[in-house]
């Protein structure tokens, strides 16, 4: 970080809020300029981890750093304010392919080893394996998190309301999930005294004992938790659940988090595959074993590994494919269009997007045939999937909701330090023999949990710190003292883990000043209809939950208020002292990339990013005592609001104002505030001139935006466009760009 100047650290991340990015940061530094304030940026994007991790093997010129590394070690610093957009959470297709594109592009990184068998293919597998998946924010996310939808915004959704599906008490949609063998039934928790070293192990049924994770250090009042899922009961689950989808005539769709749980989730999604075509594997098994065909990652990478057969084999392998669906329901789609089912890839079907987004068209999916049809949504882990149930019942009950007069429901969620599922990738395993899975004090030899287990179960080991709980509670109570709201803790005491959060959660409370506070404890179907309740009496009530619930329900509520989560204002106050401000609750939306390709619209919505950026603003100011930094965040938070009261949103259709024209829009409205702002004078001096060329411009620049649009555009790249390319792209009105640059002279 510069010494001199205060800083905000900018990610580059990936798909369209890093193509938004190229846009937005010039507009940025002509604001930040102006309260000498520097505007770092940080390459996080999952082409650059994959660089960075093997820069080793690359020239000189190749090097790219460990941006990560440095961001996670400057979260543990009280100055730092990082701006984190969404980024990839790669699955193994995704990580081909940026594979790929790099090599492509010069870069000579080795192949990803699909079946490693040498230790060197191993070595370099395990490197690769640092970069899938949730890689990124658990580094980032050392401290606890807030989302909820400022004040302005949940006023435009009840103004403007998005649309919304008809829920019908007669739809047939339901969640289906497991009653035993899944994580929720084969867990147990205890929270740690003193600190400890323990490993991992599994005692097979022939005595051998094998030592899976050697060592891992906990600390005093640490909650740890000992969970496995029964493959036999899973595979089971799936069979019971396809045969009821079929003889019952409804659609079959599967909602899994591969990305974030990203070792056990693809095992999850990999039997379904196999259940679903069982018949295939059975015929051709043991060629799929040969090809080292892995369905974990998705019905693609059977057939990319398949294309390498002579043509009739590889036909008779699709028709037997095909005949599967003779006797199977019909299976939900990602794309109708281009034929692509749920089961094509793990990251198609992030159910804390999928789920909302089904609920909100009235609980229906598109199947085969471009149709919406009701469904038999899979969400095989029980533990959080019963909230869905819940919502579906009181939409069945009381129809859709309604954003003209729905509450809404921000939320605090137990995420610092790698907090529950976030911390358990390198814990997490395919069990290879049956035997008792232990969890072993290193020291004494004490067993602190034990499993009994099976081949093929997934087993894992998940911690929250106490320092992070109490830091939830504490953010929890803040936030029920300056919202006025109620907070809802929702935890369940028959699951292990959440009976030791309550013990907590009892224990921390009165730390605090509680007075006249609404704070109550609920198992999370009870939380999910008391907040539904009161929900659709336009009350708002606070949730605070474990990392998981926070994922769902922060994607959940917001798309059935706001039509999105990219309107949230995400906060992580950083356990350290310093900020990490998200943009959005939301992903990178692969679609809007490809529309951008296709017809150079952007739809991504920078919402996000205005509100964190005011409050990284606002922070940046309060800390350096800066007043110019503290109005530069007012001036963009009403410009923020008059962007709402205006609708100079993002359309979704190509000719209309998109991604770029709102950036213009809202760099207008914040030099005009900021113009006519009688606080600092020299301040509205400087950004006079640039409210007046962007006002008497803003027709030839809306011109020079839209009319940029409709044709193919190229990038130069996918994963790692080429910067010239994508900011001439992104940029493309010259009276904007030499408004902005003169801004800054
Ligand atoms: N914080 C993070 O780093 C997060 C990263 N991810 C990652 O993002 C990738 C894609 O995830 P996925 O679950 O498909 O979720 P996305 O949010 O990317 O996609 C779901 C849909 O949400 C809508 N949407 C999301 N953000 C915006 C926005 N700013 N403006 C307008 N619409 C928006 C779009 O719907 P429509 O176009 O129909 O309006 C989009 O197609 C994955 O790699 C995932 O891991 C996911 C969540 C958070
Ligand atoms: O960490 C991830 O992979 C996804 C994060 C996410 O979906 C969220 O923060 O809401
Ligand atoms: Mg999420």
């Amino acid at each position: 970080m510069s010494a001199e100047k205060p800083t905000i650290i900018y990610t580059l991340t990936d798909e369209a809020p890093m193509l938004a990015t190229y846009a937005f940061l010039p507009v940025i530094r002509a604001f930040a300029d102006a309260a000498d304030i520097n505007i770092e940026t940080s390459d996080i994007s999952v082409a650059a981890r994959i660089l960075a991790e093997f820069s080793d093997l690359l020239p000189e010129d190749q090097k790219v750093p460990d941006n990560l590394g440095e961001l996670g070690r400057l979260t543990q610093l009280p100055e730092t304010n990082i701006i984190k957009l969404p980024n990839i959470s790669a699955s193994v297709p995704q990580l081909l392919a940026a594979i790929k594109e790099l090599q492509e592009k010069g870069y000579d990184l080795p192949e990803f080893p699909g079946n490693p068998k040498t230790d060197e293919e191993k070595a370099i597998r395990d490197r690769y394996t640092k970069c899938l998946g949730s890689a990124v924010n658990p580094v980032l996310r050392e401290g606890n998190s807030d989302r909820r939808a400022p004040k302005a915004v949940k006023e435009y959704a009840r103004k403007h309301p998005h649309s919304m599906g008809e829920w019908s008490m007669a739809s047939r949609t339901h969640v289906a999930h497991m009653t035993e063998g899944d994580f929720y039934h084969g867990e147990k928790s205890m929270t740690v005294s003193g600190d400890r070293e323990v490993k991992m192990e599994l005692i097979t049924s022939d005595g051998e004992t094998l030592v899976l994770k050697p060592k891992v250090s906990l600390t005093d009042g640490d909650v740890i938790d000992s969970m496995y899922m029964s493959k036999k009961a899973l595979v089971e689950f799936y069979e019971e659940q396809i045969e009821d989808a079929y003889k019952t005539g409804v659609m079959f769709s599967l909602h899994v988090k591969a990305t974030m749980m990203r070792v056990s989730h693809p095992i999850v999604f990999g039997h379904a595959v196999k259940v679903f075509y069982k018949d295939a594997f059975a015929k051709h098994g043991e060629l799929f074993d040969e090809l080292g065909v892995n369905v974990n990652n998705g019905l693609s990478d059977l057939y990319s590994k398949i294309e390498s057969l002579p043509s009739a084999q590889r036909e008779e392998i699709i028709d037997d494919l095909h005949k599967c669906h003779e006797h199977r329901p019909e299976l939900a789609m990602v794309d109708s269009a281009r034929g692509i089912s749920n089961f094509h890839s793990p990251s198609d079907v992030i159910v804390d997007a999928s789920m909302p987004a089904m609920i909100r068209a009235g609980g229906k999916m598109y199947g085969a045939d471009g149709r919406l049809k009701d469904t038999k949504a899979v969400n095989p882990e029980s533990t959080f999937s019963r909230i869905y149930q819940e919502m579906i019942n009181f939409c069945k009950t009381n129809g859709q909701f309604d954003p003209t007069t729905m509450g809404t429901v921000p939320n605090v969620g137990l995420m610092a330090q790698k907090a529950e599922e976030y911390g358990s990738h390198d814990k997490t395993f395919e069990v290879p023999a049956a035997g008792v899975a232990n969890i072993t004090d290193l020291a004494t030899g004490e067993v602190l949990l034990t499993q009994n287990v099976e081949e093929g179960d997934i087993w894992r080991l998940c911690i929250v710190k106490d320092a992070p709980i109490q830091d939830w509670v504490k953010l929890a109570v803040t936030r029920c003292r300056d919202s006025g709201m109620p907070v809802l803790f929702w935890l369940d005491p028959y699951r292990p883990h959440e009976n030791e959060l309550i013990k907590k959660v009892h224990k921390y409370l009165p730390d605090h000043d509680t007075e006249g506070l609404d704070i109550q404890i609920m198992s999370q179907v009870r939380a999910m209809r008391y907040t539904l309740e009161r929900v659709i009496r336009g009350m708002d009530t606070i949730a605070a939950t474990g990392n998981i619930l926070r994922d769902y329900l922060t994607d959940l509520f917001p798309i059935l208020e706001l039509g999105t989560s990219a309107k949230m204002l995400s906060i992580v106050p950083l356990m350290a002292g310093g900020g990490l401000y998200e943009t959005g609750a939301g992903g990178s939306a692969p679609k809007h990339v490809k529309q951008l390709i296709e017809e150079n619209h952007l739809r991504w919505d920078s919402l996000g990013e205005f509100l964190a950026l005011a409050v990284s603003l606002e922070e940046l100011g309060k800390k350096t005592d800066d007043k110019r930094a503290v109005l530069l965040a007012k001036a963009l938070d009403a410009a923020t609001g008059k962007l709402l009261e205006n609708d100079k949103g993002p359309s979704r259709a190509a000719g209309e104002l998109d991604n770029r024209g709102s950036q213009f829009y809202l760099a207008m409205y914040w030099a005009q505030e900021l113009a006519e702002q009688t606080e600092d004078p020299d301040l509205a001096k400087r950004f006079t001139s640039l409210a007046q060329a962007l006002a008497q411009n803003e027709d030839a620049i809306v011109g020079e935006l839209n009319g940029a649009q409709g044709d193919h555009v190229d990038l130069g790249g996918y994963y790692y466009p080429d910067p010239e390319m994508t900011a001439s792209v992104m940029r493309p009105s010259k009276t904007f760009n030499d408004a902005l640059a003169a801004a800054r002279d």
